[in-house]
């Protein structure tokens, strides 16, 4: 800042123009009495949450092989020593729990391109990964591109020259050459594009081991929507359905791999000179066999271009138990009350537009507890907030119903509290089959305004088989009673979940 303000001070015009002495610029400028401009970043709970994101990812493409002869006075031939191009930077998705939503992503992903082989041997530089941070729980769909599988976790220390980035290397180590024998032996792509299907196989083996597997049931976005374009609709029927999930702090996945660099003539030219060789491939015996015509050979020296994808990254939260219930109903209230979060509160319905989250200590045990926003009759097409942020239920293991008893009282519009209930879990249901299925229990809030007792006393009547707990989340009375409810639910002491048949309507 400083450094700022002096440079300003030597421009002319910021020596005209300036009238305050330099003491009040730096020191009072914070407490101008002229309005602040209001920050373009909205608080968090103020932007809506951004669960749903299409992702263009393109692996970086192999930097081109050099061809380059060492010439001596003895050698007016000269030896080849052009060294292979580096291989292309992996576009790379990572876990990370500081992640919020997709609302910092960009839409377009790019990692970089290998360097170009140079003479003396010198391998191209590898391209750097693009790395991108997604939240916990974010789930993968394919619409076009390859599989995406775990990236490995080497050292550098074990890398060789020709994985590491930033490398420039004399001497060309004995697995650099492997693999550059290897890049062009993909016979099946007709694309000439490096299959990564082996290394799919392997990863989706040990991706299966380390992460969720989630339910095969997707529900279009676009469904519901009157929006979307037909090509939209089409991508949407072709998506491959959850081809992997990221649910654990630091686990990666690659979702574009970069492309192999072109070949250095130093490798062209040790093969044989009799046997041919075609763009296809090399000879299986790894004979590597070479009678290439120039531009055979000057094909061989390109790049290989990186992979391409697009996905589609949804976001499913996890946590242990969701609050569900009709806006109003006091939700985020019960949240801040029974934990440290600080959710938005109104007195108007929808003011949360994104699931929160908040932890639930004991002291022995901890419970992520998540505030879904309010869920309306008729969500699931697309009334109030819509039913798209359901899929966040989809993951807890438990559900807590919170009712407003007072919703119906003294000529007030709502709906009592059991047919809040049956709309619930008709949009739970409505959303996927046997998601209200699991265990639950009721929160009966607003116990605090005249008249809720009797209504209390009432839905005790009409429920059956599910414990209800009255509580006043705002002035925190019956929390205590709520958090033993929440543990024994979660120990499995409370197992039932609420049906449709259990519910006396009138
Ligand atoms: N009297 C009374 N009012 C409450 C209680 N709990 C919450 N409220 C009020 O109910 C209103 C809605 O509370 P919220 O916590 O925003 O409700 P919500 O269910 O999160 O609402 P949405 O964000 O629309 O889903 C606020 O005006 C709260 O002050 C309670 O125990 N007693």
């Amino acid at each position: 800042m400083l450094a700022l303000y002096a440079k300003s001070l030597r421009h002319p015009k910021a020596v005209r123009q300036s009238s305050q002495p330099p003491w009040h610029f730096l020191f009072f400028s914070s407490y101008s009495d002229s309005p602040s401009k209001k920050s373009k970043l909205a608080p968090l709970q103020e932007r809506r949450m951004i669960d749903r994101f299409k992702l263009y990812a393109k692996g970086g493409d192999g930097g081109n092989g050099c061809s380059s002869f060492r010439r001596s006075r003895h050698d007016r031939r000269g030896i080849p020593d052009g060294g292979n191009g580096g291989r292309g930077g992996d576009v790379i998705l990572e876990c990370s729990p500081t992640i919020w939503d997709f609302s910092g992503l960009q839409h377009h992903c790019n990692a970089n391109r290998g360097g170009h082989g140079a003479s003396k041997n010198k391998i191209g530089t590898r391209g750097d990964d693009k790395v991108v941070r997604v939240p916990v729980g974010t789930v993968i769909h394919l619409i076009r591109g390859e599989i995406p599988y775990v990236a490995e976790k080497i050292s550098s220390a074990d890398l060789d020259p020709w994985e590491t980035p930033g490398t420039l290397v004399d001497n060309v180590s004995r697995s650099g050459q492997e693999r550059a024998l290897k890049v062009p032996n993909m016979e099946e792509n007709t694309h000439g594009l490096p299959s990564h299907n082996e290394r799919n196989l392997e990863a989706l083996t040990s991706m299966e081991q380390t992460t969720h597997v989630a339910s095969p049931v997707i529900h279009s976005q676009f469904s519901s929507s009157e929006s979307c374009t037909e090509e939209e609709i089409r991508e949407e029927q072709e998506m491959q359905c959850n081809v992997a999930e990221l649910t654990e702090q630091g686990q990666r996945v690659v979702v574009a791999c970069g492309g192999e660099g072109g070949l250095g003539n130093v490798f062209t030219a040790k093969c044989p000179r009799k046997t041919k060789i075609t763009k296809s491939g090399f000879q299986r015996d790894n004979t590597l066999a070479f009678e290439a015509p120039d531009d055979e050979q000057s094909s061989l020296s390109a790049g290989f271009p990186g992979s391409e994808a697009i996905l589609v990254l949804e976001l499913k939260s996890i946590a242990d138990v969701s609050l569900v219930g009709m806006p109003n109903a006091g939700k985020s209230t019960l949240l801040g009350a029974i934990s440290r979060a600080k959710p938005s509160v109104g007195h108007y319905a929808f003011t949360t537009l994104r699931p929160n989250l908040g932890n639930l200590k004991y002291d022995d045990f901890k419970i992520t507890v998540a505030d879904i926003p309010g869920l309306i009759k008729g969500a699931h097409e697309n009334r109030g907030l819509g039913h798209a942020f359901l899929r966040h239920i989809e993951r807890t293991k438990v559900l807590a119903f919170v009712v407003d008893l007072a919703a119906a009282l003294d000529g007030r519009k709502g709906i009592p509290p059991w047919e809040q209930l049956r709309d619930l879990v008709l949009e739970l249901e409505y959303h996927q089959e046997g998601l209200s299925d699991r265990p639950c229990l009721i929160v009966a809030n607003k116990i605090d305004e005249e008249g809720a007792d009797g209504v209390y006393e009432e839905l005790k009547t009409r429920v059956q088989d599910v414990p209800i707990f009255p509580v006043c989340a705002v002035l925190e009375e019956g929390i205590p009673e709520l958090k033993d409810g929440f543990r024994r639910l979660m120990d499995g002491k409370m197992s039932n979940g609420l049906k449709i048949d259990n519910i006396m309507l009138d």
